[in-house]
Order: C-alpha cells, then structure tokens, then sequence
C-alpha cells in the first residue's frame, strides 16, 4: 500500500526528513508517532503527492511516484488534514458537505443525483450522524464536523485512509465516538494511516506503530513490539512506563516503568 524508501527531504540548511523507510501492507493499520517537529505531516504530505523528496523512492498503492499521475493516486487515498475543516463552507447543509467527498469538490453547484444523495445518507448514518444530515455544517460541534469529514471522505471509497491528528481538541467523549466511527469502517481492503500525539488513540483497530524522531523511523511494526518503554523513552527523551489493556495502550510518565 505504502513503501517509503530512504526518504530525505532538505529544505535550505535544515535536513526535515533524513532516511525514512515505511512499508505498510494491505489490511494493515498503522500510526505515526513522535515529537512535535519531528517529521510526521511532511511524510503525510509526500505520501499525499503534494510534496516531493528530495531523494528516496515512494511508491503508493502499487504506483512509483514520478512516474504516474499523482492526481490519479490521489483519488484513491482519503485524507483528512487538519486545514480541511476550514476549506468547507460553514453554512452548507452536512449532506452536501458529505456529497462534495464523492465529486472532490469543496462546494456543490450543480444538481446532486438522488443515488449521490442517498450515499451520502448512508455514509452519514455509519458515523452515526443521519440526523444531522440537513442541518447547516458550521452548527455542529468539533466532533461531529470531524465524523462528517469521515463520512465525506469514505464517499470517495478509498483504498487508503490518511488521518493527521483527527482527534485534537477533541474532549475525551468525542474522542471515543470518533475512534468508534473510524473502527466501524475499517475493513480488509482500507488501510489506514493515522498520526497522533496521543498513545491512548492506539485502539484494537491499529495493528501497527511507527515511531519517529527526527526525520527517522526509529521503530515500526506490530504494535506491541514498538511500544516499550526503552522505545518511548527514546523517542520522546521522559520515562515513561506503558500498560495494556484490552489491546489498548495506556502511559505514565515517571521512572517506575513497571505498571
Ligand atoms: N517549508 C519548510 N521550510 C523549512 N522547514 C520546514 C518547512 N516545512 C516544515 N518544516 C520543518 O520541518 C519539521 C517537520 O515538520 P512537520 O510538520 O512534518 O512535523 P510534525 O512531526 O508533523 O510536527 P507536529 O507534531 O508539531 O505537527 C519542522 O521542524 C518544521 O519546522
């Protein structure tokens, strides 16, 4: 789906990524984690075809980029950046925000087809979010706007889910609800690919962990074997003890690092 091969990217002096490799297969669930600055939107950014290496290879869902139509790929991968809520018309019905996934526009100026419309119902009501489907988008909260940018996204019916930190400034109910709707879609032929700050984000849905420090992978796999504390220590220069629950990881920061 994703292979990242040796990475850089160097903008004036400063070297931003600095030999990144990822491979995420098939079916696979991944997050990205690491300090603020360390590299996370730049690779998202790449993988979305809106930035270029400097050097490296990146191939996405079997396509070298550089030598495909990056626009192409592009339709099959969803992303949802945290700029997207601003490019949207506050005062647009959430329906049509929804409809706009699937034509990849931001407004609707043209008839919408009923078939379209009863889409974007259903995509609605898999978030949980149907009877808000007529209302003006701007009146929803932060977490319902973001279920919304998750049904408008599953309209195009990627192959390939890009989240950069969809969650922030979410309370921790909306929280849940949105990693319930994000888990209610998951399914063998989407991969997904999800940046936080937060481990606790890491639901059973995510099957594997990459770990970033400074324009590196530092350690990615299967999450239970990324997430140690000798791991986090690392990465984020604090003791910090980790515990599992329900395959779920929960953290401490302090030295007693056996929770
Ligand atoms: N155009 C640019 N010119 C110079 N430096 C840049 C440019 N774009 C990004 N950077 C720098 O690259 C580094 C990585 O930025 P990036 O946004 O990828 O980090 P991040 O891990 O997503 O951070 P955060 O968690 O804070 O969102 C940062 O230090 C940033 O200041």
């Amino acid at each position: 789906m994703i292979h990242l091969q040796q990475l850089t990217l160097r903008r004036g002096e400063k070297d931003i990524l600095r030999g990144v490799d990822l491979h995420v297969n098939q079916g696979e669930q991944w997050t990205l984690l690491g300090r603020n600055g360390c590299g996370k939107s730049t690779v998202l950014e790449i993988i979305n075809g809106y930035l270029f290496p400097t050097s490296g290879t990146v191939d996405v869902l079997g396509s070298r980029y550089g030598q495909v139509d990056v626009r192409e790929i592009r339709k099959k991968i969803g992303y949802i950046s945290p700029s997207l809520i601003e490019k949207l018309t506050l005062r647009d019905p959430v329906w049509e925000i929804v409809v706009g996934g699937a034509l990849a526009y931001l407004r609707i100026y043209e008839e919408v087809p009923d078939a379209l419309r009863e889409r974007a119902h259903d995509e609605l009501e898999r978030v949980g979010l149907r009877a808000l489907a007529a209302q003006p988008f701007g009146t929803l909260s932060q977490g319902e706007r973001k279920k919304v940018l998750l049904a408008r996204t599953m309209m195009a019916e990627p192959q390939l889910l890009i989240l950069d930190e969809p969650c922030a400034g979410l309370d921790l109910y909306e929280r849940e609800r949105f990693l319930d709707a994000l888990s209610g879609l998951s399914a063998q032929n989407l991969s997904m690919l999800y940046v936080t700050h937060h481990i606790e984000e890491i639901v059973p849905l995510f099957t594997h962990v990459a770990l970033m420090s400074e324009g590196q992978i530092v350690a990615s796999g299967p999450k239970q074997a990324v997430l140690t504390p000798e791991r986090l220590k690392a990465a984020y220069d604090l003791p910090i003890s980790i515990y599992w629950q329900d395959s779920r990881p929960w953290i401490r920061v302090g030295e007693e690092a056996s929770i």
